[in-house]
């Protein structure tokens, strides 16, 4: 059997069983024991992680046969025999008795192992040797032969840990609540023993095929995208083991899923609302359901599809025929009730996050750049240029107006969220999946689930409402063992937000300042040197007379006209300076020190006012206290900057320097945050870009918010999505 680590039930969280499973533990049985409330993570099991984490870090693939190391094929091996050996002696509680029976289908499987360690026979015509060696090998699962080949063509041999920790518990009929790291296959564990399952009806049971049969599968899902995905991969596998799926949700037509669903299918996937809808009209009959599937439940929730899920959930008449599967990334507390009060009591909790510190994805470089909202567009091609890798970009807005307006300023993106039209939402998708385009701007619509090839870099250009959608965005990249990197803007009167993210993610935020033009520009020249390098010699009979007269009237040296042709070639005729604070081009970004502390805003702008005048100040931006207390950084206008750095000669015990870094800023909170708009001039009526005027500043077109506030009732504007 495979490393599998199983947790008591989702009871345990509430602390029935948490002193069963310390005795577990120090036994060394299961390799995990889930304890959400914060005691119990195996040791086993943080040691396999950590092993992972370094293979990881290496660049490999999880769990892949290349990514593991022979050493760490051999614990596992030995692991499993441990968890085996244990698991044969356990036939006490309830929860047990499940365990067992997992442990009965893989009992089989090791017999068979034996046999083929012995004769060398094979399953199903394939040698088990590879399973031997790895114990996650699809080989090593009650999956089909059809089922291997399929996931074979896909490059999948091996399963990833989510998946081989829950296989058996899923086909031996337990209830399960799933939980990973982003892009670590969650979907995969629910689709294949489900579709192993199907395919080997329970005593007694023939597998229906006829016509008008009702769906055995129901899984519901937060977003239309997320929907058709996971109705992709049911149709690809469940397709080769002849079972059929649907796909319902709103802003299509309902006819032909009406007629899909009449005709009789197996699976039905689609979003909570339009299941509703097709089970009131009696398109979807609940009588034959097996199995229901809540794949990012939580997110369910946020969007206001509370009703409509638990509606759902509480139509199943017998529910002890039915098995109950919930997957996802975050998990937070409601989640439990949803399972206290849908899930069989001797459900069960796989869980490879549990307490570890770090919830988000850990393959992805998670980066913080702080930047005003109105640089945004100038600034985000250049993190596209320097971060990107040349892959694919998904920018994440907070209004769907952003998103519209962000995607028509960004060369060659395209918009995506709620207010487009469902077939519109279809054909840009596909664009980007298949590489059409490469920079998807796009609300949270896209922030669940969807896998898609190739997104190195993903930005959101305000922290999020709350950290799982951190989470979730930025899990969008660094998938299946990839890595990626999602930088995160933030406005400065928001660093509480970005602390409390990191708090609560775990990630460890990279600080970094804007991409300077100067070194994005560096790096196009040396594409630009490449380029005249691939110049065929036949231009130059054809140039040369021009190019001598350039040198000899330009009044330049030979080698700075090279330099200005490159920059040509690169697409710059100037170079303008960013600031580092607030992102702007054309503003330059300073450091003010009194040699005093400098405990308020106010204070360092009656500093100011002795040596500059009052009309310069108030073109100041982004004043902020450096986190040491000795002074203060703020952007002025590029034309002013001489004026600041001749002013301070003049000024006793005070000086101005040119930044090439932002030095550790205070954190602005929340209640601050208001109090920053009058940091101006030692009034309380200013910007906090030092401009004079009333408080916020007023937001229009791409920059202005809709919901307000920040808090969920702001984003209800989007909650329906389907
Ligand atoms: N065993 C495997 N080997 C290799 N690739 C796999 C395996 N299982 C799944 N994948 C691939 O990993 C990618 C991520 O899978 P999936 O979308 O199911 O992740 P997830 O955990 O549901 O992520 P999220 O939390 O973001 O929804 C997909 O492209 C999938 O095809």
């Amino acid at each position: 059997m495979p490393s599998l680590k199983i947790s008591d039930p989702l009871d345990d969280m509430f602390g029935c069983a948490i002193e069963k499973m310390k005795k577990k533990k120090e036994k060394k049985t299961r390799a995990m024991d889930y304890d959400p409330e914060g005691s119990e993570v195996n040791s086993e099991f943080e040691e396999e992680l950590s092993h992972k984490k370094k293979s990881k870090k290496k660049g490999s693939e999880i769990n892949s046969d290349s990514g593991e190391d022979l050493s760490h094929k051999k614990k596992s091996k030995k692991k499993r025999k441990a968890v085996e050996e244990e698991d044969n002696g356990e036939t006490t509680s309830e929860s047990d008795e499940t365990v067992k029976k997992k442990v009965g289908s893989s009992k089989k499987l090791s017999k068979k192992q034996k046999v083929s360690d012995e004769e060398g026979e094979t399953i199903d015509g394939e040698l088990v040797s590879d399973g031997e060696a790895n114990p996650n090998a699809v080989v090593n699962f009650n999956i089909s032969k059809v089922l291997r080949e399929k996931l074979k063509s896909k490059g999948i041999e091996s399963l990833f840990p989510i998946q081989a920790m829950t296989f058996d518990t899923i086909f031996g009929g337990t209830d399960l609540v799933g939980r990973a790291r982003t892009g670590q296959g969650k979907t995969l564990a629910f689709v294949l023993p489900i579709l192993e399952s199907l395919t080997r009806p329970r005593d007694g049971e023939s597998r229906k095929t006829g016509y008008g049969r009702s769906p055995s599968v129901l899984v519901l899902a937060p977003t239309r995208e997320l929907a058709k995905q996971v109705f992709a991969d049911f149709e690809f596998y469940g397709g080769s083991v002849g079972l059929t799926s649907c796909c319902v949700y709103g802003g299509a037509p309902y006819r032909p899923q009406e007629i899909s669903l009449k005709r009789g299918v197996d699976i039905v996937v689609g979003t909570p609302g339009r299941i509703k809808d097709h089970i009131e009209r009696n398109n979807i009959d609940l009588k034959s359901l097996r199995f229901r599937v809540l794949d990012e439940a939580d997110e369910m929730l946020n969007m206001g599809f509370v009703d409509d899920v638990e509606n759902i959930l509480g139509r199943v008449e017998d529910a002890s025929k039915v098995q109950t599967l919930l997957f996802s990334a975050t998990m937070p507390d409601w989640v439990k009730k949803i399972a206290a009060r849908f899930f069989k009591p001797d459900r069960k909790v796989a869980d490879l996050v549990g307490d570890d510190k770090m919830k988000a994805s850990a393959s992805v470089r998670h980066i913080v750049l702080p930047c005003f909202f109105s640089a945004r567009a100038q600034l985000i091609p250049d993190i596209i240029r320097c971060y990107s890798s040349g892959g694919r970009t998904i920018v994440f807005t907070e209004t769907k107006n952003s998103a519209s307006e962000l995607a028509g300023a960004l060369p060659g993106a395209r918009a995506l969220h709620g207010d487009i039209q469902q077939s519109q939402r279809e054909v840009t998708l596909a664009g980007f999946r298949s590489g059409k385009f490469s920079v998807l701007v796009a609300t949270d619509v896209a922030a669940r689930g969807l896998d898609i090839n190739d997104v190195q870099l993903i930005i959101q250009c305000d922290p999020p409402r709350d950290v799982e959608t951190y989470i979730h965005r930025s899990g969008r990249t660094g998938r299946a063992g990839n890595t990626g990197v999602a930088v995160m803007l933030y406005d400065r009167r928001k660093s509480y937000m970005v602390s409390q993210i990191e708090r609560s993610s775990g990630v460890k935020f990279e600080h970094v300042s804007a991409p300077q033009p100067a070194d994005i520009a560096q790096s196009a020249g040396s594409g630009a040197a490449e380029t005249i390098s691939q110049v065929s010699d036949s231009v130059v009979p054809v140039f040369r007379a021009k190019a001598e007269e350039l040198l000899k009237s330009g009044g330049l040296p030979a080698v700075d006209i090279v330099a200005k042709a490159l920059a040509k070639i690169a697409g710059y005729t100037e170079i303008k300076r960013r600031s580092l604070l607030t992102c702007q081009d054309n503003f330059t970004t300073v450091h003010l020190q009194t040699g005093r502390v400098m405990y308020t805003p106010s204070f360092a702008f009656s500093v100011l006012r002795r040596f500059m005048p009052e009309e310069k100040l108030s073109a100041i931006k982004g004043l902020s206290l450096t986190a040491d207390g000795q002074g203060a950084v703020f952007d002025v206008p590029s034309e002013d900057l001489d004026m600041f750095l001749a002013g301070q000669e003049n000024a006793d015990m005070v000086s101005v320097e040119v930044l090439d870094k932002l030095p550790p800023l205070q954190e602005t909170n929340r209640d601050r945050g208001g109090s920053n708009n009058g940091w101006r001039g030692g009034g309380r009526g200013g910007g906090f870009s030092g401009r004079s005027g009333g408080g916020g500043r007023g937001r229009g077109g791409f920059f202005a918010r809709s919901g307000g506030g920040g808090g969920r009732g702001g984003n209800r504007s989007f909650s329906r999505r389907n």
